[in-house]
């Protein structure tokens, strides 16, 4: 188990590049295997889940070259070869599901263990996955460990409505549609920032997808996608987190940030916990005027609060930064996770330190912030984004504490602790995985 050590209280002061986003990084990485022609990709982050499926292409014959600590990364899977008896694709990891369309596509065949849960955030299904392969006219073998896809001919375009807007799967169905002769619709597609940047990649190699940054996706599958060079944009999330950081140690943290576009609803609810946010020169930047304060809404018997659903709502991903602030800030506040059923229990650990949090029922907590609060020692679940919640409230409070378990951060955040101490952090590993 890794563990983190924080000596809290210090003020991060500084400015940070952001790295780029895990979830447009991964879903791209697979996409490079729609292609025999070479791809280079640039700003490709040093993260556990991208070493993953680096391996996985090496062990499948495909060509990796360059390094993540450059961030170049030349991949040419002309040489790729895929047995399902053999190659095991990625674990504890949800991407791993997105190396089916494109197996599929040169294979013929794909087969992926149960295990591609990704964070423990409640049901994560892969029903309306199985719906999508099958759509395109998958044939699928289920059994205690894995899921076995096969194609007997070519796919067929395929016309789909979803029963909600799924990331991955909205990313599978374009993966399969981008090669399939004809034409294929998506309705109720997720749009988030990732699925976005992951399609304009795709339009990038050559594939015809209509409604890009809508529910409604429409694509005209071509006969090959070619090779291209390819730099990753920053991550929303990371720009962020950051963001939050300096909000919540009485800091400034100056953040590049390439997509304001993205950001009007984030700078929203920042405001809600008085923390105020402005864009210029391809920077952001965090004031906090008056103090972490929760802003009184004009309703009466209402609570504050920050809602979380696909996007364009507020992205549930971001939701425990957020719980983060409102356990500091001065005042009530609601947290609504429309996304997932089980993404809130850690919310138990923040009493360590003295906060005040309320779980109302499996998708609501109510903070009670401005309690005083005091290091301690909390533990993390494999919730990458909770591990930094716990994280950011041990940095705003003086003293030692520790975050018990918290690798996940590794999974998406590239030299983190690294930032951190740039910043001004007293923050270190003590265990190795
Ligand atoms: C690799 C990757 O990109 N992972 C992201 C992706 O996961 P992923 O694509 O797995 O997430 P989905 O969008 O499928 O949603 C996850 C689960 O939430 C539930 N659900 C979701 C939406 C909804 O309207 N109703 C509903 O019930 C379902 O149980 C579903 O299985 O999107 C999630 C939601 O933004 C993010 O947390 C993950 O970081
Ligand atoms: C939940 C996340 O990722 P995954 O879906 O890969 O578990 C995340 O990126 O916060």
């Amino acid at each position: 188990m890794s563990n983190l050590i924080v000596e809290g209280g210090i003020p991060l002061v500084g400015t940070i590049t952001p790295s780029a986003n895990k979830n447009a990084v991964l879903p791209i990485l697979c996409a490079t295997l729609l292609t025999a022609e070479p791809i280079t990709l640039h700003r490709v982050p040093n993260i556990t889940d991208v070493r993953k499926i680096i391996d996985v292409f090496r062990r499948m014959g495909s060509t990796v070259e360059g390094d993540l600590d450059s961030g170049t990364l030349h991949i040419h899977h002309d040489k790729t070869h895929f047995d399902e008896r053999i190659h095991r694709l990625p674990e504890e990891m949800r991407s791993s599901i997105m190396l089916i369309p494109p197996l599929l596509a040169r294979f013929g065949v794909a087969r992926i263990e149960n295990d591609v849960q990704g964070c423990t955030l409640g049901v994560r299904e892969i029903d309306p996955h199985v719906e999508v392969f099958k759509g395109f006219g998958a044939a699928i073998d289920h059994d205690e460990s894995s899921l076995l896809v096969r194609l007997s001919k070519p796919m067929t375009g395929f016309s789909h409505w979803m029963e909600y807007a799924s990331v991955t799967t909205t990313e599978n169905f374009v993966m399969c549609a981008v090669l399939t002769q004809g034409k294929s619709q998506l309705v109720n597609a997720a749009c988030e920032p990732h699925v976005q940047e992951f399609c304009e990649f795709l339009q990038a190699m050559g594939a015809d997808i209509r409604g890009v940054g809508t529910t409604r996706l429409e694509v005209h599958g071509c006969e090959r996608l070619k090779g291209i060079e390819y730099t990753f944009v920053e991550d929303f999330h990371e720009v962020v987190t950051f963001l939050a950081l300096g909000a919540i140690t009485g800091g400034n943290i100056k953040v590049k940030n390439g997509s304001y576009s993205h950001f009007p609803l984030l700078d929203k609810t920042f405001k809600k916990f008085g923390v105020l946010v402005e864009h210029a020169d391809g920077y952001s930047t965090a004031r906090v005027p008056n103090g972490l304060r929760v802003e009184e809404p004009f309703t009466k018997n209402i609570l504050q609060k920050v809602e979380a659903a696909p996007w364009p709502y507020f992205p549930a991903d971001l939701l425990p930064i957020f719980i983060a602030l409102g356990a500091r800030a001065e005042g009530s506040a609601l947290f609504w996770n429309k996304v997932y059923d089980g993404a809130l229990g850690w919310t138990s650990e923040l009493g360590k330190f003295g906060a005040h949090v309320f779980q109302s029922d499996p998708h609501r907590v109510i903070t009670f912030g401005g309690k005083q609060l005091r290091a301690a020692e909390v533990e993390s679940p494999y919730i990458i984004r909770v591990a930094i919640a716990l994280l950011m409230l041990a940095a705003s409070i003086g003293g030692k504490s520790t975050i018990k378990n918290a690798a996940p951060i590794r999974r998406a955040h590239p030299q983190f602790v690294e930032n951190l101490v740039k910043l001004g952090a007293k923050i270190e590993w003590t265990a190795e995985e």
